[in-house]
This record gives C-alpha cells, sequence and structure tokens, in this order.
C-alpha cells in the first residue's frame, strides 16, 4: 500500500531562510522535516552582520515588501533579545536619501530622518532598526521549529526527486547551493570578509557606500563584540579570512570611527552570498502537481538580504504549499 505522504513537508537548508520557513509551516499545524547539509552555525546565515535593510536583493519591489512583513515580526521579537538575539537598534544609513525611500520606508519606520552631521559627515538617514544576532537568533528559531514540533536531520540532497520521494510538500532552501542541486547559474556567489573585535564603546550601526572606491564599510554593535565589514567580492568562493583584506577593513572602519583603530581583533568572518538575478520565491511549474501530487515551491537567492526578508517570504510559501 502507498505511504500517506499528505501531510509531510520536507525543507531542504537549515539557513535563516529554511528554519524560518519550516517554523512557520510547522505552526500552521504540518508535520515538517528540514534536510540539511550543514547545521545552522554552519551556514552563510551565521556569518551575517546583521542589519534588517534590502541590501543586495533583487527584485527591489517584493524584496521591500517582504522585508516590511519580516520587521513586524522582528519587532516583537526584540521585546526579548536575549532570547532571539533581535534588538532595535539606533544608527545611520549613508549615502541614503529620505526622499529616495519614497513611501516604503518612510511610511513604516518611525523617528527616520536626515542624520546630523554630528552623527555622519556625508549624507545619511538615522533609524532604529533591528539588527540581529544571527548564531543567537538561529538557535532560537530551531528551538522554537522543534517545539512545534519539527525533526532536524543532517542530509545531503543530490536531486530534490529524494525529497520528493518522501513528502508531499518539499521547500527548497538552499541558497547557493541550488546553483549545483538544480544547475542555476543565475544564483552566484558574493563572498563577504567580516572583522570581529572588542567594541571600544560604539553602541549605534553605521553603514557607509564609497561609490568611487566601490566599498561598503560598516560597523555593527552585537553583544560582547562589534562587527566590522566588509567586502562583496563577485565570484568569489574561498572562506578563508584574508589577512590584508581584514587589515583594510578595520582601516576603512576607524576613518569612520576613530577609536576602533586600537581595537583587539577577536576574530574573523567569512560567508558567501547566494546573489540571484531574482530571488526565486515559487511553485515549480514542472515539480508541483502532475504524477506524483506533490507540491515543489523555491525560495532561495536572497543575496545580502536574506535575514531582512526571511518571515515575508516564510509566509509567501506558506501561501503556496496547498
Ligand atoms: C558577510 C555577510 C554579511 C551579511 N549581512 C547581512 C545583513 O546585514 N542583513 C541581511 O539581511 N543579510 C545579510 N547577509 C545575507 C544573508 O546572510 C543571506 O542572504 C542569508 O544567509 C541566506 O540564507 P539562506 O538560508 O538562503 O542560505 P544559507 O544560510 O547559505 O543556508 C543554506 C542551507 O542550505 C543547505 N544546503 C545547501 N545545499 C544543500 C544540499 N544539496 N542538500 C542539503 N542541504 C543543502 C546548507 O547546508 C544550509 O543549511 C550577509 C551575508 C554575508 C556573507
Amino acid at each position: 500500500m502507498a505511504e500517506d505522504r499528505s501531510g509531510d513537508v520536507i525543507v531542504v537548508g537549515s539557513g535563516v531562510i529554511g528554519l524560518t520557513t519550516a517554523l512557520v509551516l510547522a505552526e500552521s499545524g504540518r508535520r515538517v522535516r528540514i534536510w540539511t547539509r550543514e547545521p545552522a552555525e554552519r551556514t552563510t546565515s551565521a556569518v551575517a552582520g546583521a542589519l534588517w535593510w534590502p541590501y543586495a536583493i533583487e527584485p527591489q519591489d517584493l524584496a521591500r515588501t517582504w522585508a516590511l512583513r519580516s520587521l513586524s515580526v522582528y519587532e516583537e521579537l526584540a521585546a526579548r533579545p536575549d532570547e532571539t538575539g533581535v534588538r532595535m537598534v539606533e544608527g545611520v544609513m549613508g549615502e541614503a536619501r529620505l526622499d529616495e525611500q519614497g513611501p516604503w520606508a518612510a511610511a513604516r519606520l518611525p523617528g527616520l530622518r536626515a542624520s546630523t552631521a554630528e552623527e555622519y559627515a556625508g549624507s545619511g538617514l538615522w533609524a532604529e532598526l533591528p539588527l540581529i544576532d544571527m548564531p543567537v537568533h538561529l538557535a532560537w528559531l530551531r528551538a522554537r521549529f522543534l517545539r512545534a514540533g519539527g525533526v532536524v536531520e543532517s542530509r545531503v540532497v543530490t536531486d530534490l526527486a529524494e525529497a520528493r520521494a518522501q513528502a508531499r510538500v518539499v521547500v527548497n532552501c538552499t541558497g547557493l547551493g541550488a546553483r549545483e542541486l538544480l544547475g542555476d547559474t543565475a544564483v552566484r556567489p558574493v563572498r563577504g570578509q567580516l572583522v570581529i573585535v572588542e567594541n571600544p564603546g560604539i553602541r549605534t550601526w553605521l553603514v557607509s557606500t564609497d561609490a568611487v572606491a566601490g566599498t561598503t564599510t560598516y560597523l555593527f554593535p552585537q553583544p560582547g563584540r562589534l562587527v566590522l565589514g566588509g567586502t562583496t567580492d563577485d565570484g568569489e568562493w574561498s572562506l578563508e579570512p584574508d589577512p590584508a583584506v581584514a587589515a583594510e577593513i578595520v582601516a576603512r572602519c576607524a576613518v569612520l570611527r576613530p577609536e576602533v583603530a586600537g581595537a583587539r581583533v577577536l576574530g574573523h568572518r567569512v560567508g558567501v552570498r547566494p546573489v540571484r538575478s531574482a530571488v526565486r520565491l515559487e511553485r515549480d511549474a514542472l515539480g508541483g502537481g502532475a504524477a506524483g501530487g506533490g507540491v515543489l515551491v523555491h525560495n532561495y537567492g536572497h543575496g545580502g538580504a536574506g535575514v531582512t526578508v526571511a518571515w515575508g517570504c516564510a509566509e509567501v510559501v506558506l501561501g503556496l504549499v496547498d
């Protein structure tokens, strides 16, 4: 007799996208398993800074919608920062202007205003945004998923048919892994390097973009550390920190905040962003329905903003699985 797979969901991947999606599906009453090559703490998601802002993600309009939905969730989670890893923190988004942001941000972000010359030498926006301590947040997501009855299994998927043979619904949240899994060359690596230093007393975040040099420099205060960034190395896969690049990141940050210059280095982090021409968030026309009667949904390619859009995308998946 055929196995009853009607209630089963397999989510492939346990980065922030896979965990958040699996959690939303499990809390909707479905039986959900995660299959993952790496545990959450060894994913790109664990490396992220992570500031809520739709950076390096396409398409912009949809990303903003998903980001705003996620913002509402992060605002709630920020009431329990030690547990969830989410905090609302003030800071300056350099080279951003109020009139360029349009109504999407201005209407939703209380207190959004142009930064003063004292806060930032260039033109920028002062905002209070979610700043997420990813190791804590990923562990919290996983624990909440397990409490909702979810199961996490360590498993490398070489063909999504393996998952489809075992569950009616399969959600592909493999990030950059989709490149090999599906042969999708539209998703490509954009490497990012960070330096972790002892915080010399910085309480606000800062992002500064130099269009001429092509660099984005940032400082994110996290509990017990200050995260300094960064790089955007298109097409680069290496997870090895480059000492010369690390020194250059510290120097760039010290131009913005001189007290960083002598800060003790605690460590280095490197991650590879899954940048895609457009996030793939859709029900697979070939994989869904037909012979097996199953559903295949893709949710990958969130570039430099997977944390920013995770909850909004997970809710879209929820609407696609039935
Ligand atoms: C330096 C840096 C800074 C960043 N800063 C921010 C920020 O401030 N704000 C923000 O929103 N975003 C930021 N990002 C981007 C963010 O980290 C990514 O968009 C996000 O982590 C993508 O999440 P994901 O779950 O899709 O991918 P991942 O975290 O890479 O997870 C993919 C999962 O799929 C699994 N997998 C892959 N292939 C297979 C397979 N074949 N079989 C089984 N499992 C598989 C992996 O093991 C992993 O569990 C930053 C990224 C970097 C590198």
